[in-house]
């Protein structure tokens, strides 16, 4: 049991800003501020991570955490561009199926990266080591290195830019040389490697909803069918990359909404749903079945089309995390689905979800036997072994979070119990960190922390998971926490 983490929500906040990142960009951004479509709150003013990691590693052990999963921040591995790295890239059409990073690419990357930083990671993820907890690495979540995509340059031109993220093959390429680099640099810290943290919401909330405030926040059906594609390649081709320096398991971490027809003409939508928001990237790097869900009446509705086999793609997973935090509840939109308002991730902030639950600071409804049926939609359809990697609550007065922490943790006892393969169960999170477009203002953590001062607050919640990793189970005496 223990924590997930990432850098660009967590390190900023006393030295060391990385000002090279397309999310840096986006939250600094005059339009994106003005029009309310982030907050305004700057990830420099944050919790400090990369100076007080001893400090917070404090707090986990204290907690009777053993597992941290924490990221590394591609733009400060590489501030500058990577491109003139050579490596045998191979094309089948517009499918890139392999992408080969030898050893004399490694030593030019390695010439190439930012030491200090090499270094600093080092010490950070040392500390968590040195203090017998386990480590998991994910390469990425979220920001890429701004010569990389250009955010506000993309939104401005309609994605007719050059620089266009994960629109561009050039990205992928890119991101499999920084891939392979951080297996090889970290290989002996890290007990497991995730390749990328919810590939599925980068595209998702950049490309389909742009209310989401995520870049390049330009509506386009098209243009997220193609980041999705090309996500889909980078996990594979950085799979293989990565598995050539570890031998570690290499997994993925994918968000999840437990996905549930409103009523029974409804079934078949929920069905297209789940393929769309989860088994279409994760079947590819399993089976390489690359299905793919064409958006119809712009963007409104999705159908299920059959793009093909793909041998590249296939059994590119040792493990997979499901994030989770709440349901998603939908009906049917002509060939399609749409998501229901007030339930779910869905509902509103303080008021109860049309299911008459409790809802969190961030809108979400509280559902935790989606946890279970997410678990096992994953179990019996990959049979990998699987890591809850993220659960959690926006709560600041933390009336809420004692009890969805023993709820969602009695439902990952109950998937154990049915002979799924859970190795573990990682809170979103520890601290309060920067919640990208909201910044701030949604209080995610076991312990608060006053950003004048970097002074951590014990919520009560934070006992209550100490109480439970030490009994390793969930004691009998908090089941009175769990409101049926
Ligand atoms: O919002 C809390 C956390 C973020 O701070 C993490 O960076 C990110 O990994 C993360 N993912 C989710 C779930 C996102 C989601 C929303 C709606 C539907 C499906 C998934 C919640 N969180």
């Amino acid at each position: 049991m223990g924590y997930s983490l990432a850098g660009f929500q967590s390190e900023m906040g006393i030295s060391e800003e990385d000002r090279n990142s397309d999310w840096w960009a986006w939250v600094h951004d005059p339009v994106n501020i003005g029009t309310g479509i982030v907050s305004g709150d700057l990830p420099e003013n944050g919790i400090g991570y990369w100076d007080l990691y001893e400090r917070y590693h404090n707090l986990a052990v204290e907690t009777g955490m053993d597992t941290a999963r924490l990221g590394i921040e591609w733009s400060r591995i590489f501030p500058e561009s990577t491109a003139g790295v050579k490596v045998t890239v191979d094309y089948d059409g517009h499918d890139l199926v392999s992408v080969d990073v030898d050893d004399r690419a490694l030593e030019h990357l390695d010439r190439l990266a930012n030491m200090r930083a090499v270094e600093h990671y080092r010490k950070i993820f040392s500390d968590v080591r040195e203090r017998g907890m386990k480590l998991i690495i994910n390469a990425y979540h979220w920001p890429i290195p701004i010569y990389l995509h250009d955010p506000i340059e993309s939104r401005d031109s309609g994605l007719r830019n050059k620089r266009n993220g994960w629109l561009n093959h050039d990205t992928v390429v890119e991101f499999v040389k920084y891939a392979k680099y951080i297996a090889w640099k970290f290989e002996d810290l890290a007990d497991m490697f995730s390749i990328m943290n919810e590939p599925n919401v980068v595209c998702g909330a950049g490309y389909f909803n742009p209310k989401a405030g995520f870049p390049p926040g330009f509506p386009s059906p098209e243009g997220g069918l193609l980041a999705k594609k090309h996500e889909i390649e980078a996990i594979a081709r950085a799979y293989d990359a990565m598995k050539e320096a570890t031998g570690k398991p290499v997994g993925l971490i994918m968000a999840n909404g437990d996905i549930q027809a409103f009523s029974d003409e409804d079934h078949e939508a929920a069905e297209v749903a789940t393929h769309s928001e989860r088994y279409s990237f994760v079947d590819p790097l399993r089976t390489g079945e690359m299905k793919w869900v064409e958006a119809l009446s712009q963007g409104r509705s999705f159908r299920e089309k059959s793009a093909g086999y793909r041998e590249d793609l296939a059994d590119k997973l040792d493990w997979i995390g499901v994030n989770y935090y709440s349901r998603s509840v939908v009906r049917k939109s002509g060939q399609g689905y749409r998501v229901l308002g007030g339930y779910g991730y869905s509902a509103t902030a303080g008021m109860r979800s049309k299911g008459g639950r409790e809802v969190s600071d961030s809108g979400w409804e509280v559902y935790p036997e989606g946890l279970l049926n997410v678990l096992s939609s994953y179990w019996e359809r990959y049979g990998l072994p699987m890591i809850v990697t993220e659960n959690g609550i926006a709560d600041a007065s933390d009336r809420l979070r004692p009890g969805y922490l023993v709820s969602h943790m009695k439902y990952v006892e109950r998937a154990i119990e049915k002979g799924m393969d859970v190795r573990g169960y990682l809170h979103w999170s520890l601290l309060d960190n920067y919640e990208w477009a909201s910044g701030f203002s949604m209080k995610f953590g076991l312990y608060g922390v006053d950003l004048r001062t970097k002074k951590v607050q014990t919520r009560p919640s934070a006992l209550v998971f100490k109480e439970i990793a030490r009994a390793r189970c969930v004691p009998e005496e908090l089941e009175w926490m769990v409101q049926e």
